[in-house]
Parts: C-alpha cells; structure tokens; sequence
C-alpha cells in the first residue's frame, strides 16, 4: 500500500490527504434536511446525511489527489449507523481508487491490538470463512503501550500488505506535556520516533517503509529532526489549516525527494463552503468550494517545496 501511495502522489503531483471529518454543523441545509426527510432526526438521518456530504465532496476530489482519511469517531459519535456510514464512505473512497488511511487511533495490550488489527486492517475467521471488517489500507495507531501493543498491527500489514502512521508528535496544544518530556537525554517523540524507523526496517516497500509516523504540522522544528531521524519512514502531517499550519512550514518534513511526507487537511477542506474565501460559492456548491480549497493546497504546498 505505501508503493500505491506514492505511486499516487507521483501522478497527482498532490502529497496532500482530504481527512473526511463530517460534524453535522458543516453538512449544508439541504443535505440535512433530505436526510430527516427520509429517515427523521434519527441517528440513520445523521448517518445518511454524513454518507451525503461525503460522497459530494469525494466525488468533487478524488481525481486530484492520493488519498482520504475518515475520522472514526466523527462516525462513532451516531452509533451503529455511524460506523455504517464509516464503512460506505470506506467502500466508496476505495471504489474511486483512493488510498483510505482509516484514522482510528487503536492500541493496547497484544491480543487486543490483534483483535483492531483484525478488524480494521485484516480478516477474521468465522468458521471456515473469512471476512474483512472495515478493509481501510492504513490505519493510524497509538505507540504507548509499547511493542507488544504495536507487533499485531505489523503482522497483520505483513499478510494483507496495509500499513500504520503512528503517533511520534502530536499536533495538539498539549501534546508536549509527555511527549517532549526529555528522557536519557532525548524528548520522549525522538524515541519513539527512532521505534518507529526500527519497526518500519523489516517491513519495506520499494522506497518508503509500510509503516509510517504521525508528526503535527504545528511542529515544524520538531518535524525537521524526525524527518533526519527516521529517512525512510513516511510521515503523515496533520495540523495544516484549521489547526494553523501552513505549505512554508512543512518542507523538511519532506526529503531531497520530495516525497516523505503527505499533509492532511480536514476541516479546511470539507468546511471549506464556510470560510470567507470561499463563501461565493455558496451552501449548495460546498463540494466545488472543497474541490478549489484543495486546489489552493497544492498549490500553497508544491509551490513551498519548489521554492526551498
Ligand atoms: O492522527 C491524526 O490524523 C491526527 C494526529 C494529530 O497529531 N493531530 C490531528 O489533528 N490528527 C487528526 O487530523 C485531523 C485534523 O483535522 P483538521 O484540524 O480539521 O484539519 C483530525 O482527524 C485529527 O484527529
């Protein structure tokens, strides 16, 4: 899966990931209101109306860059037509050839990271058969239970040929109250992100590991160490537009190659209709307004790698 990946950056020109984000205050009037229409103010009409929203601004982008990212618990939060509605968007992304990172954070104890790396990543035995669950192509995970936690994700991307991006340095406000704490010397993200390097070494794709990091667009400086630290492992860069970062800050998160690094954007791009630069296009045309933001994303980010 990262040899597709890149493979699709190379084509699109776009190291750029739409993340499928939807809260119900982004979703436009008219999508809502055919929604409870058909289903009532029900958790299937929340459902229905974030499959909607989805499926437009898919259908706006998907031939312009590599890859989505669906954000598990913006579907969780309605329940069971919530992950149902995960799923489709899954399917559909998949449909439209996309590279699908499944942003579900999991990790814990061995067998239980087996049973999300089933799940999400694999296929479970029932009976004589097997199922994929979920199907997503990478899956994010969380590193804090340490290897045992993390192996099961690996052994499963090893049969099904999927990868991880796990968390080094989150793009949060917070996220140095551990993880900059300094340890033997070092913040606690270089180690982990030296983990990550020596995870991704036994399971290589042609140019780049299958199994990448997870560093915050809001940390530009510390982007510039972990790229150096771990050379061959893709870095997945959350934090560019709603959270503030921006194409000058992100390029030695990318190597001499230009390639390394892929940046996500979610609500700068699936809320786009609700920004003043975009507010011309109106409610009704929300998915054109997404398609030129991602536009403007490119641009801003190849233009910045261009000029370095
Ligand atoms: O793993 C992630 O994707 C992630 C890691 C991180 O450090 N920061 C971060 O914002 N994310 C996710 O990236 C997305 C950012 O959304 P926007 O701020 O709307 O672009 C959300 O889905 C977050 O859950």
């Amino acid at each position: 899966m990262i040899n597709k990946l890149i493979e699709k950056i190379r084509k699109t020109n776009a190291p750029i990931v739409v993340g499928l984000d939807p809260m119900l205050n982004y979703i436009p009037k008219h999508i809502q209101e055919n929604a409870f229409a058909e289903f009532g103010e029900t958790l299937e009409g929340a459902a229905e109306a974030i499959w909607q929203f989805n499926k437009g601004i898919v259908d706006a982008t998907y031939d312009l860059i590599p890859a989505v990212k669906p954000q598990i618990a913006m579907y969780e939060q309605f329940g069971i037509p919530g992950l149902q509605a995960y799923k489709k968007t899954v399917d559909y992304c998949k449909s439209k050839d996309l590279v699908v990172i499944g942003d579900i954070k999991r990790g814990d104890i061995g067998s239980t990271s087996a049973a999300y790396a089933v799940g999400h990543l694999g296929h479970v035995q029932v009976g004589s058969k097997k199922y994929a669950g979920f199907d997503e192509d990478f899956a994010t995970v969380n590193p804090y239970l340490g290897s045992d936690g993390v192996k099961p994700f690996i052994d499963v991307c090893k049969e099904e040929n999927k990868g991880l991006f796990i968390l080094v340095k989150t793009s949060n406000p917070s996220s140095g109250e551990f993880q900059d704490r300094v340890i033997d010397g070092r913040p606690l993200y270089e180690w982990v992100g030296e983990k990550v390097a020596q995870w991704g070494e036994d399971h290589m794709g042609k140019e780049y590991s299958y199994i990448g990091a997870v560093v915050g667009a809001t940390y530009p400086e510390m982007g510039k160490i972990l790229r150096k630290l771990m050379p061959k492992t893709f870095i997945l860069v959350p934090g560019y537009g709603a959270q503030g970062g921006k194409g000058a800050d992100l390029v030695h998160f990318f190597n001499e190659d230009g390639l390394g690094a892929i940046v996500n954007s979610s609500r700068g791009i699936i809320a786009a209709y609700k920004q003043e630069a975009y507010a011309s296009f109106g409610e009704l045309n929300y998915a054109d307004a997404s398609r030129k933001a991602v536009e403007v994303m490119i641009e801003d980010i190849s233009g910045a790698l261009n000029n370095r």
